[in-house]
This record gives C-alpha cells, sequence and structure tokens, in this order.
C-alpha cells in the first residue's frame, strides 16, 4: 500500500490545484465557479456495463493471440495481467513520481516548463489545450532521461535508475504484446513492430501524470495520506471535471499503469464514454496507438480516451509511449494488404515518425490527426477515422 508521508502535506499548500480545488464540485456549477475549469459535456453517455478486455499473458500462447486481436480491432484497448513486471520496479518508480509531485510547486517548475519535455502543470502542448494535470514528461532513452532528472530529484542516481529500470521493463513488455499482435494477424516476420520501438533511437517518451482530487482542503489531510484507501470519509466519488482531454496517443502502443484510482476512459464510438476499472491495480493498460493503426493498415484501431479527474482522491498514472525512431518509415507490411477479394487497398500513405509527429504538435490534443495521412480511394468521398 502506498501511504504518503507528512512531508507531503505542508508542501500542496504551494499547489497551483490548490485554489481551483478548495471549493466543493459539482454539476451545477456557477458559470464563475467553472470558467477556468475543463467539464465533461452533460450530453455524453458514460457506459458502465461494457466489459473490457483483461487478457492474462501466461495462457496458452494461441489463445492470447486470439484474444489480443479480437480487443485490438474492437476497442483498441486492453489490460493484461501475469505481465511479468516486477511490482518492485513499478513500485519504485511510483515512490519517485509521488515523491516529486508532492515537492513545492516552485521546485517542480525548475523541471519545467515542459518543452515538450519536462514538468508541465494544466497547459498540454502547445496550442491551447489544458487540464486539471500536472505532469513529467520524459525521453525513455537513457541519455536524455540523465539530463532531464538534473531539476527532476534530489537523488538523481535514484530517481534516474528508477526510470531506466522501468522503461527497461515496459519496453519489454510492449515488445512482447507487438511480437503477439504481428503473429496474431499472421505476419511472418514477428518482429516487424517490435523492431521499432527497440530501435536504439527509439522515440519513446514516459509521462507521469497527477490529478489531485477536487475534495482537498487544507483541513482534510486524510484523502492524500493514504492514496490507496477505499473509502474517503464524507465524499461520494465523482468524475466530473477533465483531466486530460480526450484524444488518441500518436505513436505505437501505450503501457499505462495507474495507482487504484478510477478516472481513465476509453470512447469506443464517438460520444459514448467506458470508465476503465482502476482493478485489479495490478495490471498494465495497453492502447493501440495512431501509427499502429497506420502499420496495421486499420485493422486495429487507435482508441480515443481521456482521464477524469476523481472528486475524493489523487491519481497518478504512469504512461510508456512506444515510438519509432524519427526516420522510422511507416507502412503497412504487404501481408495485410489485397488487391484481390476481399478488396484491401493500402489506407494509408507511408510516412516518417518525424512527420507524424511534426504533425501532432502542430495540432490540438483532441484532433483527429491520422487521417490527413490517409489515401483516397475512387470510391472514398468522405473520410473519417
Ligand atoms: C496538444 C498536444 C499535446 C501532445 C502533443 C499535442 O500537440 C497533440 C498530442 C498530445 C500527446 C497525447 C499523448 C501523449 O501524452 C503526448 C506526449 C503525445 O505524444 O501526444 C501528448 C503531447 C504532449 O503532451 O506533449
Ligand atoms: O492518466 C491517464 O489515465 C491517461 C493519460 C494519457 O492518456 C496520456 O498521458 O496520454
Ligand atoms: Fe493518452
Amino acid at each position: 500500500m502506498m501511504i504518503y508521508t507528512s512531508s507531503l502535506i505542508p508542501s500542496l499548500h504551494n499547489s497551483p490545484f490548490v485554489p481551483s480545488l478548495s471549493s466543493s464540485y459539482n454539476n451545477s456549477s456557477t458559470s464563475q465557479e467553472t470558467s477556468n475549469m475543463v467539464l465533461a459535456a452533460p450530453s455524453e453517455k458514460i457506459q458502465e456495463n461494457i466489459k473490457l478486455p483483461i487478457i492474462d499473458l501466461s495462457l496458452e500462447k494461441s489463445q492470447v493471440l486470439k484474444l489480443i486481436v479480437k480487443a485490438s480491432e474492437e476497442f483498441g484497448f486492453f489490460k493484461v495481467i501475469n505481465h511479468g513486471v516486477p511490482e518492485f520496479v513499478i513500485k519504485r518508480m511510483e515512490d519517485e513520481s509521488y515523491s516529486f509531485f508532492s515537492k513545492p510547486f516552485s521546485q517542480k517548475q525548475c523541471a519545467g516548463p515542459a518543452n515538450p519535455y519536462g514538468y508541465g502543470c494544466k497547459n498540454i502542448g502547445f496550442n491551447g489545450d489544458n487540464g486539471e494535470v500536472e505532469y513529467l514528461l520524459l525521453h525513455a532513452n537513457p541519455l536524455s532521461i540523465s539530463q532531464t532528472s538534473k531539476n527532476i530529484s534530489s537523488d538523481l542516481i535514484m530517481f534516474r535508475c528508477a526510470v531506466n529500470e522501468y522503461v527497461e521493463a515496459v519496453r519489454e513488455l510492449a515488445c512482447e504484446i507487438l511480437e503477439l499482435m504481428a503473429q496474431g494477424l499472421w505476419i511472418p516476420d514477428t518482429s516487424i513492430f517490435s523492431n521499432l520501438i527497440r530501435d536504439l533511437h527509439s522515440d519513446s517518451l514516459l509521462r507521469l501524470n497527477h490529478y489531485p482530487s477536487l475534495s482537498w482542503t487544507p483541513h482534510l489531510h486524510h484523502h492524500l495520506v493514504d492514496h490507496n484507501s477505499d473509502t474517503s470519509p464524507n465524499c461520494n466519488s465523482t468524475l466530473c471535471k477533465i483531466g486530460f482531454g480526450e484524444h488518441t496517443d500518436p505513436q505505437i502502443l501505450t503501457i499505462l499503469r495507474s495507482n487504484d484510482v478510477a478516472g481513465l476512459q476509453i470512447s469506443p464510438q464517438h460520444g459514448l464514454w467506458v470508465p476503465v476499472s482502476p482493478h485489479p491495480c495490478t495490471a498494465f493498460s495497453v492502447f493501440v496507438g495512431d501509427t499502429l493503426q497506420a502499420l496495421t493498415n486499420g485493422r486495429f484501431k487507435s482508441v480515443r480516451h481521456r482521464a477524469m479527474v476523481n472528486s475524493c482522491k489523487t491519481r497518478m498514472s504512469m504512461v510508456y509511449f512506444g515510438a519509432p525512431s524519427p526516420n522510422a518509415r511507416i507502412c503497412c507490411p504487404s501481408e495485410l494488404v489485397t488487391t484481390t477479394t476481399p478488396h484491401k487497398p493500402y489506407l494509408y500513405r507511408p510516412f516518417t515518425w518525424a512527420e507524424y509527429k511534426k504533425a501532432t504538435y502542430s495540432r490540438r490534443l483532441g484532433d483527429a490527426r491520422l487521417q490527413f495521412f490517409r489515401l483516397k480511394s475512387e470510391n472514398d468521398e468522405t473520410i473519417s477515422e
């Protein structure tokens, strides 16, 4: 169980979140109260009863392949259990992450602004997106980790080791999943996707997101003292404020681990949101990214998702984004293209990751950017992702 030490509490007085979170929030907030908040649209449908796939990686391989392909086609999302990432590696990274976010705001700012790497608070990207989140965005390459971490932790070596060890373990998991995906799609070169993120020059990232609860008030320290407690006295958990707005991840594969606080939602269909339960808390969430959608010629769906702020508990997520090297050419293998019936022509033009990343950063968080790389077929008038 993750226990916050009391040293955390005074530092949150300096948190930029405190003024806006100190008043209790509900759906009928006045326009003044909501003026600088990002809220979920009231017209949205939240579908609680859809069971999202949880795949046990220790099952028989042929079964795992089928389950992964089905989940990636249907949702672009699944959870994995028995994934082989040691709990102590996760715990060490989590501890480093909590200890960073518990610092005074002025100290955290020394690791910012996120440009795009470093500490960011509320601002996401460069095009006016924001949310109730603070974060650390790190390049997953060990050399760049050692440069950024100078301003992150007083114990540089500890922080660096925790990040390197965590990144290595989740990269291995991502590669294993990508190899299973290639096998499940009957692609003879089963390393075709995983080699892209194993590349020494891979542009993979690690993002640590921290979403403070809405119920924090100076006299209610116990909400923060025990992160994993199931019940917070005098607080009915609600999720109505947006922490990280809806988007798809541009990379190949995302591997997310969070504490046991709800907030993540996926959207398998426009206007419909499915909450991702934070249980089992030992699971990793896996997201198909835009680049994998292109690499599979549209068979796997890049999943729209967002993170809501929990009114009672503080949420923390650690997100690895597996990406190719900047000059890698993204083009789906010929096995996924057919010119005979059933006709499956190339859906996307080849592009480099550098080109796609540039397009990503020139757009807003929620933009459907992959559509600009789509090839137009003769009988395809409207383009939709
Ligand atoms: C608004 C933006 C932030 C983002 C780059 C972008 O221009 C559009 C995509 C955003 C996103 C979403 C997934 C990842 O968290 C991220 C690191 C990424 O690669 O694309 C972020 C970018 C960011 O926060 O820098
Ligand atoms: O924190 C979360 O649960 C989601 C974060 C996310 O989608 C991202 O960092 O890209
Ligand atoms: Fe994301």
